[in-house]
């Protein structure tokens, strides 16, 4: 019955485009052998928690709200941990006070978390010391150890994608309702950090969010309302066989929805027009993102947008733009013009990482703190430019105090990004770079 709903939906119409960035999986039986139980797993989210996902994205649109998506470039089962999950969700949350003040608007938090365990790669190979493997391509697909038999695609492991992301999801939903969010703690661990004599140019910024918080107590505000906060899970929507096996008709409306996450998004390798990736995300109603690197045009803006959101429909579309800090002033605008001419809905958020990576001397995919920093001013400075709205930000960040990007207030410089760098594909903020990207962050969007 489902399954002649999910094809009535047109959910498999994708598979006659061409998927780019799909491993070659050795053994088709296998494949459908997990594909097949993965069809009938109980989803891992709410449609109607997308749905609900979806107003805010649209007040985000409008600027009511801003938008912060953040966690790993690449989760990892094995650090699906109590202790790293917390560490995430509490920079999350320590990050969203922040901003909240600086925007004066509602910060609505979504996790790179629960489930980005898919990764497009530049090369399918990897080679080391002239030793030439199959590239990682993230842990739902091969295991990322330099050795023949890791680097094989394995469907089974899908299904740990699965279980891993749903106890990761438990746990989100245990701390962020449990008491674990109540702004009080997360303002008092923001005191905590602002304290440290090394960020005192924080302090005004601290101090007045201090004075917020206490005038609020004192005007009566009910504190009690604000002890648990939603957290949204988030990831690219890469390995169709994945997405399309946790796609479920619901109940309420009918529509497919794609039930691995809340919301989901295209990346720039993998955002063609007529391509499997733009199929399939056309064909479930969740809000969506797609990536837009520095080569794209408006047109191409304008023709995602009518592909993915026909009817217009505000929150449905966020286009995530990775221009890199020295493109983004000249290449944003015509695509932000662009869009606001043709009267196309859509929430922009801004991805200041993936524009920005480079390979530094000691070997280290990494990226610069001020760059990062830059990318998203220039963001805000072209939207103001254009009378258009800066929804928010998308980072790579870790609760962790590893050392993979450049800069900050430690000043990591090259020699230090070999003391803790853990990443298996891409560079995230440290806990400390986080906090401080959002107080300066806040600054900038206080003056908006
Ligand atoms: O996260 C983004 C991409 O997967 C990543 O930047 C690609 O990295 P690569 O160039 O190392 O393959
Ligand atoms: C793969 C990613 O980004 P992009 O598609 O923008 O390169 C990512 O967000 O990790
Ligand atoms: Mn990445």
């Amino acid at each position: 019955m489902s399954e002649a709903a999910l094809e009535a939906a047109g959910v498999d119409s994708y598979r006659e485009r061409v998927a780019k960035q799909q491993p070659a999986w050795p053994d088709p039986q296998a494949l459908a052998t997990v594909v097949e139980r993965l069809n009938n797993v109980p989803p891992l989210v709410f449609a109607g928690e997308a749905d609900v996902l979806r107003e805010h994205l649209a007040a985000a649109g409008r600027g009511e709200a801003f938008v912060l998506q953040g966690g790993d470039c690449a989760e990892i089962f094995a650090e699906a941990t109590a202790d790293r999950i917390r560490n995430k969700i509490k920079t999350i949350l320590q990050m969203s006070v922040i901003l909240t003040y600086g925007a004066s608007t509602p910060v609505i938090k979504i996790g790179r978390m629960a489930g980005q365990y898919a990764k497009p790669r530049s090369s399918d190979t990897e080679t080391r010391d002239g030793v030439t493997l199959p590239a990682y391509r993230g842990d739902i697909v091969n295991s990322s150890a330099f050795t023949e038999e890791s680097r094989i695609p394995n469907p089974e492991r899908m299904l740990d994608a699965y279980h891993v992301s749903a106890s990761t999801l438990n746990l989100i939903r245990a701390f962020t309702h449990g008491g674990f969010a109540d702004l009080r703690r997360v303002h008092a661990w923001n005191k905590g950090f602002a304290a440290n004599p090394a960020y005192a140019k924080y302090e005004q910024t601290a101090a007045e969010i201090d004075r917020a918080v206490r005038f609020m107590g004192a005007a009566g505000g009910d504190f009690d309302a604000l002890k648990t906060v939603d957290l949204f899970a988030s990831h690219e929507a890469l390995l169709l066989d994945y997405e399309r096996a946790l796609t479920r008709i619901d109940s309420r409306t009918g529509r497919a929805y794609d039930c691995s996450a809340h919301f989901v998004w295209i990346g720039e390798r993998t955002r063609e027009i007529d391509g499997a990736h733009v199929e399939f995300m056309s064909k479930i109603h969740n809000p969506i993102g797609v990536k837009l690197g520095p080569t794209a045009t408006g047109a191409d803006a304008i023709a995602l947008a009518h592909k993915l959101n026909p009817d217009n429909e505000p929150g449905r579309l966020t286009f995530v733009v990775r221009m890199g800090a020295d493109k983004v002033r000249d290449n944003l605008p015509p695509l932000v013009e662009a869009v606001r001419d043709a009267g196309v809905v859509v929430t922009w958020l801004s991805d200041p990482m993936h524009g920005n990576t480079f390979t530094s001397e000691s070997g280290y995919k990494t990226r610069r703190f001020d760059t990062i920093l830059d990318e998203v001013t220039g963001f805000f400075e072209v939207h103001r430019a254009a009378g258009t709205i800066p929804g928010g930000l998308l980072v790579e960040l870790t609760g962790d105090d590893v050392t993979e990007v450049m800069g900050g207030t430690e000043q990591i410089d090259d020699e230090g990004l070999a003391r803790r760098y853990e990443t298996k594909v891409d560079p995230r903020l440290n806990h400390q770079q986080s906090l401080e990207l959002a107080f300066l962050l806040s600054e900038l969007l206080s003056q908006q």
